[in-house]
């Protein structure tokens, strides 16, 4: 079976695999019986052109040439009887919009365009809003802006840490890590009293804590308490934690309580710039990766806890629309059983993800630091692999999963972009 029909069964809406990368909305909107002049208000004064197709507005404004649904249009009208804006939500009953429907008419100001619809209802549209609101406007910009690092390219940068006092009792403070966090998906805050209690008030300055079936905040050594490698003294390669959850947790916060041995360090790698690199070097690997849907599990039964979970998805995680990558999902530990692939395409997943593996081994690309009682550390669990180093001695390490809407939504609060 060819790739391309794999896919269209695997998942319906998906293009296929040569063509995923080219704009979607090409061939999504039918070709228009264009009205042959380009309309303009002001010639002189407004960059604003604007031409009625036949299912679409076409408009090109501030740099940009968009299109716009008529259907969308409709939908997107913010009068006060569609939208009601004390509570940002919508009105209108969209089942009830006319599928076929065109405006009745059209005029433009310097700011605005508005539309009159077949029944006599006025829609204005802001054109910056339209701009910012647009497919195209979309596609150019990322959905998050980030750096991706390896090991020189952080060190370099010398990010600060936060510092405890300030953290607690500083917005501005707290809106700069966040900011640091967006930006590098690690971030660190010292002088900590080295307590699960003041791990815990850290964190919910920042989100709240997601509760799993690890415990809220959780304090753990190597004694094999749970049916996971992560309780024992051994070496773990990089990896993200809750793969197999249908979400994996957003953010993972460590904070390393006592250690009286040796070794024991923690290994970070920015997923995101290995999958960049695989992106450049091999764009049909970097698909591949981004649609073949795996699960992974997590089988536990000790003691008292018994827990089975199973997460399915790619590895990599892209947005359909610019194919910015917004969650990757390694950990080969607990990849379970694939069984949902046909032996050839299987064997090429097996090769992209060997190419993925290499880059994230990469010695240059590893940044390895040693976890220290008072130092907190937050890593992006979609985007930053963690792993650690064996050790020697009582090791004692406490934390939490972050929800990552709550973190989100702490930033937004503080003006960031996120
Ligand atoms: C962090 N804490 C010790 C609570 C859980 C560790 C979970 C380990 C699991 N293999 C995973 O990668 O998800
Ligand atoms: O022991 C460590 O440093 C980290 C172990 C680990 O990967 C985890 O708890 O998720
Ligand atoms: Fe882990």
């Amino acid at each position: 079976m060819s790739l391309a029909r794999m896919f269209c069964r695997l998942n319906g809406y998906l293009q296929p695999i040569s063509k995923a990368r080219a704009p979607l909305v090409s061939g999504f909107i039918r070709t228009q019986i264009e009205v042959r002049h380009w309309l303009h208000t002001v010639p002189q004064s407004t960059s604003c052109h604007w031409q009625l197709q036949e299912d679409s507005l076409k408009l090109s404004y501030g740099g940009l040439v968009m299109h716009f649904a008529y259907v969308w249009l409709r939908d997107h009208c913010h009068s006060a009887s569609c939208f009601n804006s004390k509570t940002n939500q919508r009105n209108l009953d969209t089942a009830n919009v006319e599928l076929n429907i065109r405006p009745a008419n059209t005029r433009v100001d310097d700011e605005n365009i508005f539309l009159t619809w077949p029944d006599g209802h006025v829609t204005r549209y802001n054109l910056s809003w339209l701009a910012q609101n647009s497919y195209e406007g979309q596609n150019q910009s990322a959905m998050q802006p980030h750096i991706i690092w390896n090991s020189d390219i952080y060190t370099s940068a010398k990010v600060p840490s936060a510092n405890w006092d300030k953290f607690m009792s500083c917005d501005d403070e707290l809106k700069k890590f966040l900011g640091r966090f967006l930006l590098y998906g690690i971030a660190f805050v010292e002088g900590v009293p080295p307590t699960v209690e003041a791990t815990e008030t850290l964190t919910q300055r920042v989100s709240l804590i997601r509760e799993t079936m690890y415990g809220k905040m959780w304090n753990f050594t190597s004694d094999f308490s749970r049916g996971d490698t992560a309780y024992t003294k051994l070496a773990l390669d990089r990896h993200t934690d809750t793969s197999y959850f249908q979400e994996p947790c957003g953010i993972q916060v460590f904070h390393c309580l006592r250690h009286e041995g040796t070794g024991g360090r923690t290994l970070l790698v920015d997923g995101f710039y290995s999958a960049d690199k695989v992106l450049q070097n091999t764009p049909e690997n970097f698909e591949l990766l981004a649609q073949v849907p795996i699960k992974h599990e997590y089988i536990e039964n000790v003691s008292d806890h018994h827990n089975h979970m199973i997460g399915i998805g790619p590895v990599l995680n892209v947005y359909p629309w610019n194919n910015e990558v917004y969650m990757i999902r390694y950990n080969n530990y607990d990849r379970a059983v694939i069984n949902t692939i046909p032996h050839d395409i299987v064997k090429r997943w097996y090769v992209a993800h060997r190419e993925l593996t290499t880059e994230l081994r990469k010695p240059e690309n590893e940044l390895w630091i040693k976890l220290k009682p008072g130092k907190v550390f937050f890593i992006d669990n979609w985007r930053v692999l963690h792993g650690r180093e064996s050790f020697t001695g009582l090791r004692q390490l406490c934390g939490c999963y972050l929800t990552r809407d709550d973190f989100l939504n702490t930033a937004r609060s503080l003006g960031l972009h996120a």
